[in-house]
């Protein structure tokens, strides 16, 4: 006799576990179980959900090993693609399987296991136990070693006597995050015309029963609710053989009303757009282009028919998109376009939308998956094609771990799957053009608008001439008549600051000290309330009222400095108190919802002006837009981060594109104090190709990605002297490991904030060629480091491929 015995990966990514343990299956599951599996196992001293990684067959077992306690799916939820797949990530990111697991798996796949009390079966339990004062206070909630753990010492012996006994037991109750949401269907076992003749049959006597037949005969089979006429209507045409009742899994998504537009005419650009993308799509092995198409191009109609060409192929098709991107407008035009072959995966979801999405993909209902990043992940198993859209958005890197960035994580299902990979963008990122350059990827170009409209006309408005002629508002005179003039004749404008907040520091006229948070090394920012004016920690959370007392020398001279798009809003109150004013930022998306609506009434044209954040910048299409006014350029460019440049351009591009999409010409006004600045002056003049032959020169020069590659690690702890430490004992191990003679090591330094939430930070920046020669050495250091750290209350985290230091 042989043993079936399974690897686990047990779900608890805290703990650093990145082993997998081995379990026996019960004979009784032995041949039923696969790798995709979630099962609950014993681990330590309580119950753990894991996923099975390897099933394999063993002669002896040791008697040590523990046994399977429960299996909670009948098919896996991941595919062996996605087994593989977490393994490379950790490879990749030095990511944890648990870590890797968790990423992949939506979270709504989450199972718990916990032990139950009850009063023992097929026993006859005297009814002093059940009625004992004792028992109702473990039963009052959850009967489980929870409720037992709180009782007094003689009642806890008590109940242990009673199990003893065999008056109570435990067992094991499994519970998922989110259930699977079935629903009956009726089913036709026979053929219509015999449908037909049964309910000419039925008239009289059932004629609840004749209709039913009547529209089973006509649609074969239709959802079932009604389990009021169950009996007297379904199961006797269920006993006749005429029809039968299965439970189906369906999804909770709801669609978005259908958009439904008419598939344009292609322009010359997109015709032949398509026709490079059609050949790479027919060429065998990993492909990959870039496509860059201006801002308005077209690019999603250019989608939309690649992607029908790959499912007429029979394979499917994922696309990304930045999450706000995800409006249910552009989720109605895919419906529209391909019905319900589509599948929606992104964080607006309710867990329960995003199971049944999951699973409609996993039983290969969908052929179309559309998601923001995570949906990079999603369970298809004949993969034909992945296109990420505004690809060089930060958000497709995975700030938490595992550090994955999305369009790596393309690249490697696409080989895997032998399938296409597009990047598309209006500014494509230094990353993908070097792919270009590399003769790794195919560049396409969309140079025009889809409309035939000229790209907007953009000035630069040199804000020290403002301040010359005595301009201190935040608006400089020609922004004030564009303003005014699109507004009055009816259009709408758009004016974007990447700041949000009412000011976003404050300054003491007397002694030139500011705020500071008491927990981060950081000013606080200050914030509008109902309450008045309020200072607010970015960081933390930390909040306190504002005054103008300044706290170090008690001087009535702070002053709010640096402004937010909250002091935007209230300039426009007062100087045209009645435009109609969205502000669109984190403080005003928190809530579920909020920003879709925010989408949808600028579009419809509920509002004047939209003030907004970058969040503003990603690939919304509203046709009534004229006037676009970028409030301060400056703010992004002096980000502390090697890419400020480029995000800057980046975003000046994709806003300016925002202005004269459709029903009107565009303006963009970029008021700035560099109006000299390379990225200022080559997105006013919509070239690319001047801003990236300065920025990859630079890059080149100072060695940055992409001529090189950035990992970073941070560790962080409530002793200053610890965190240091880590970092520094990081630096060492790398410093001795062979791994040096690839890699440059920038030593052990504070992080961008020293301080967050009381927490001291220390990281150390690589930089080196190929992640081959370094990650081995790299990922050793680091799980030393780490595990060291654990022990001692802090942690660590290593961002390979980092998109930014600090
Ligand atoms: N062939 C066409 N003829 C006319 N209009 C078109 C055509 N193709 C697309 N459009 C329209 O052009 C507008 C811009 O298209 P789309 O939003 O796809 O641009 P984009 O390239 O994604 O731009 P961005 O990078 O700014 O997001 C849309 O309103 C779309 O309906
Ligand atoms: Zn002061
Ligand atoms: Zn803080």
């Amino acid at each position: 006799m042989s043993y079936r015995v399974v690897e686990v990966v047990i779900d608890a990514p805290g703990l650093f576990l990145d082993k997998r343990f081995d379990y026996v299956l019960p004979p009784a599951l032995a041949s039923s179980v696969r790798p995709g599996m979630r099962v609950v196992v014993p681990f330590r001293s309580a119950w753990k959900a894991g996923v099975v990684w390897r099933v394999r067959s063993e002669p002896e077992v040791s008697s040590r090993i523990r046994t399977v306690a429960s299996v909670v799916d009948r098919e896996p939820v991941l595919t062996e693609e996605q087994l593989r797949l977490a393994e490379w990530l950790c490879e990749r990111y030095a990511a944890t399987l648990p870590e890797a697991l968790s990423a992949i798996l939506p979270g709504a796949f989450r199972v718990t296991g916990r032990l139950q009390l009850r009063a023992a079966s097929g026993v006859d339990v005297p009814d002093d136990v059940l009625a004992s004062s004792t028992w109702r206070l473990v039963a009052r909630e959850k009967p489980d070693d929870h409720a037992v753990a709180k009782l007094g010492a003689a009642a806890k012996a008590q109940i242990e006597a009673w199990v003893e006994l065999g008056y109570l037991e435990r067992v094991l109750h499994v519970s998922e995050q989110v259930q699977a949401r079935l629903q009956s269907f009726l089913a036709a076992t026979k053929a219509p015309d015999e449908l037909l003749r049964a309910a000419a049959e039925r008239e009289a006597r059932a004629p609840r029963q004749a209709a039913l037949l009547r529209q089973l005969a006509l649609t074969g089979e239709l959802a079932w609710e009604r389990k009021a006429y169950h009996r007297t209507t379904v199961q006797p045409l269920v006993a006749a053989g005429l029809v039968s009742v299965e439970e189906r899994p369906i999804s909770r998504y709801a669609w978005p009303d259908r958009d439904v537009r008419p598939a344009p005419e292609l322009t010359v650009h997109q015709a032949r757009a398509m026709a490079r993308l059609t050949q790479l799509i027919q060429a065998p092995g990993l492909r990959m282009a870039v496509v860059h198409g201006v801002t308005g191009s077209g690019k999603t109609e250019v989608y939309m028919r690649t992607i029908a060409d790959v499912i007429g192929q029979g394979r499917q098709a994922v696309l990304l998109v930045p999450e706000i991107a995800l409006t249910p407008q552009m989720v109605g035009r895919f419906h529209s376009r391909f019905g319900d072959r589509i599948a929606v995966l992104h964080s607006a979801l309710s867990q329960g939308e995003r199971r049944d999405e999951w699973a409609r993909i996993l039983r290969g209902e969908a052929s179309i998956v559309i998601g923001a990043r995570s949906a990079v992940f999603a369970p298809v198993r004949d993969l034909g094609l992945i296109i990420v859209d505004e690809e060089h958005e930060p958000s497709y890197k995975q700030e938490d771990a595992p550090h994955y960035d999305a369009r790596e994580v393309a690249i490697r299902r696409a080989e895997a799957a032998a399938a296409a990979v597009v990047f598309g963008s209006a500014t494509p990122s230094l990353w993908a053009i070097r792919q270009v350059e590399d003769g790794c990827a195919t560049l396409v170009s969309l140079p025009q608008r889809a409309n035939g409209r000229p790209l907007p006309r953009v000035e630069i408005v040199d804000m020290r001439e403002e301040l010359r002629i005595g301009n201190k508002s935040l608006f400089s005179e020609r922004l004030q008549q564009e303003l005014e003039a699109t507004v009055r004749s009816g259009l709408q404008a758009i004016l974007f600051l990447n700041r949000r907040g009412y000011a976003s520091s404050t300054l003491c006229r007397a002694c030139g000290d500011g705020v500071q948070c008491p927990h981060c090394d950081i000013h606080l920012t200050v914030h509008r309330a109902d309450t008045g004016m309020r200072l607010v920690c970015h960081y933390c959370g930390y909040e306190q009222s504002y005054s103008d007392c300044c706290p170090a020398c008690g001087e009535r001279a702070l002053r709010a400095f640096g402004i937010g798009t909250e002091q935007i809003e209230a300039a426009i109150a007062a100087l045209w108190p009645d435009f109609r004013v969205l502000r669109m930022d984190v403080d005003t998306t928190r809530k579920k919802g909020a920003l879709q609506r925010m989408v949808a009434d600028f579009e419809a044209g509920r509002a004047d002006v939209l003030i907004g954040t970058q969040m503003i910048a990603k690939g919304l299409d509203f046709p009534r837009v004229r006037l676009v006014g970028v409030v301060a350029a400056d703010t992004m460019l002096t980000l502390p981060d090697y890419r400020a440049h480029e995000r800057t351009f980046q975003l000046l591009t994709q806003v300016a594109g925002r202005a004269g999409r459709a029903e009107t010409d565009g303006v963009t006004l970029i008021q700035t104090y560099r109006p000299e600045h390379f990225a200022i002056q080559a997105a006013a003049a919509h070239d690319f190709a001047a801003f990236y032959r300065e920025e990859r020169s630079q890059r080149e020069f100072f060695t940055y990605p992409p001529f090189c590659e950035l990992a970073v690690f941070l560790a962080s702890h409530p002793d200053e002297r610890v965190a240091r430490g880590a970092a520094m004992r990081f630096e060492r191990e790398l410093r001795r490991s062979g791994a040096i003679v690839h890699m440059t090591i920038l030593p052990a330094s504070p992080s961008g904030i020293r301080r967050i939430d009381n927490l001291y930070r220390y990281q150390v920046v690589l930089k080196y060629g190929r992640w081959q020669d370094v990650g081995h050495d790299v990922i050793q250091s680091y799980r030393l480091v780490k595990e060291r750290m654990n022990r001692l209350g802090g942690s660590c985290r290593l961002d390979v491929n980092a998109q930014r230091i600090g």
